[in-house]
């Protein structure tokens, strides 16, 4: 049977993964406390459905740093897709591009950009697929600054950069399983040299916003901040001119303990003030959520482990069928909501309730 939801997905990807690499993908930091809590943040809300709105045309179309996009989803940036299928972000590409989704590529990602680039334009000529380039800032800036121009080469519009990894999370089930590395034939081929060798990634905690003012200075891509979380450093981001904020705690696999993102949606977005549209992620399993976090201030939301299971399960068609279920959701909750568009949503449509879960 085909799977009906994302999370029978995750059941069948789990059925075919070696367990140490599903742990790998499903684990979260510490006591997972955190990425529990991004699921239990959405069950505690309600959505308040408004009636009579004749609002018989609907789109889930949007558009994200002036693109237009089919649904206000994008791939958060997974590391490893080969890890997950053989044919790994060359298949996830095809299926965002045939979604017309923003696929957001990991600078961990298993294949070089140009390829994943290359798959999603052949896969959807007519469109010309939307590809972000997710950046860890390295502390050789020379090598950064050539990360920056290989991205922009391939065709990438935005640049997401990742914040909230001064040090790599303790993800205690892969020191369980001794899972440290990369089999033998999978590298992270953006960390290529010129020259064939392959750095490892630099967790720095040296990064400061001088950094993110360098970058600033050295791309004309929208820069859009991942792991932001702290309102304060919310008004920081707009001080230092960045594009937009992915409000995550990496799905729970760095700071334990973190809340859970869609709680703190709203602060941010009081915070930012329209200045910036606002991206969220973790815990995204539902239509429902979806329509949660964009009625409280988000432009898109991400999603980042139900993307693995569909391509654990079935490859590109899995990654395609997971992005259909979540549109069709998303569209199936619009209408219940009686709103039109994504971008009719408010906060008058949520309702926090305790003792929910
Ligand atoms: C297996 C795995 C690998 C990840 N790799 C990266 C990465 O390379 N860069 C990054 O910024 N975030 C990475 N993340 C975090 C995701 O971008 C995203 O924030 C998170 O998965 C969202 O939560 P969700 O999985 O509950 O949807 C990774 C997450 C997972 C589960
Ligand atoms: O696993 C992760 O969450 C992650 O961000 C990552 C980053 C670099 C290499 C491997 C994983």
């Amino acid at each position: 049977m085909a799977p009906l939801t994302l999370a029978e997905f995750e059941a069948v990807a789990r059925e075919r993964l070696d367990p140490v690499h599903y742990d790998f993908f499903a684990g979260g930091a510490g006591d997972e406390t955190t990425l529990r809590a991004n699921r239990a943040g959405f069950a505690r809300l309600a959505l308040l459905p408004r009636v009579l709105r004749g609002n018989g045309t609907r789109t889930t179309a949007t558009t994200l740093f002036g693109r237009d996009t089919e649904l206000p989803v994008v791939i958060s940036p997974t590391a490893f897709h080969r890890l997950a299928h053989p044919d790994g972000e060359l298949a996830t590409a095809r299926a965002a591009a045939g979604a017309g989704v923003v696929l957001v590529v990991s600078m961990a990602a298993t294949t070089p950009v140009e390829q994943i680039a290359a798959a999603a334009r052949a896969a959807a000529p007519e469109r010309a697929p939307t590809l972000w380039f997710q950046l860890y800032v390295q502390p050789d800036l020379e090598f950064t600054e050539h990360l920056v121009r290989r991205a922009e080469s391939a065709g990438c519009t935005a640049l997401v950069v990742t914040v909230d990894s001064p040090v790599f999370g303790r993800r205690e089930r892969d020191h369980r399983n001794g899972f440290h590395d990369l089999p033998a034939g999978l590298c992270c081929e953006n960390l290529r040299e010129p020259g064939g060798a392959v750095r490892r990634i630099e967790m720095s905690a040296e990064l400061s916003w001088a950094h993110i003012d360098w970058l600033r200075q050295r791309t004309a891509l929208p820069i859009v901040l991942k792991g932001v979380l702290h309102p304060e450093d919310a008004l920081l981001a707009v001080e230092h001119g960045v594009d937009g904020l992915l409000v995550s705690n990496h799905g729970g696999r760095q700071l334990d303990t973190a809340p859970a993102t869609v709680e703190l949606l709203p602060e941010i977005a009081a915070a930012v003030a329209g200045r910036l549209p606002l991206l969220v992620d973790g815990g995204v399993r539902r239509g429902t959520d979806v329509v949660k976090a964009l009625a409280l201030g988000a432009s898109a939301v991400g999603v980042g482990r139900p993307v693995l299971w569909g391509l654990a399960a079935a490859g590109e068609r899995g990654v395609r069928e997971v992005l259909a279920l979540l549109r069709e959701e998303v569209d199936h909750t619009l209408a219940l909501c009686g709103a039109a568009s994504p971008r009719e949503l408010g906060p008058d449509l949520v309702r926090r309730q305790e003792g929910v879960c």
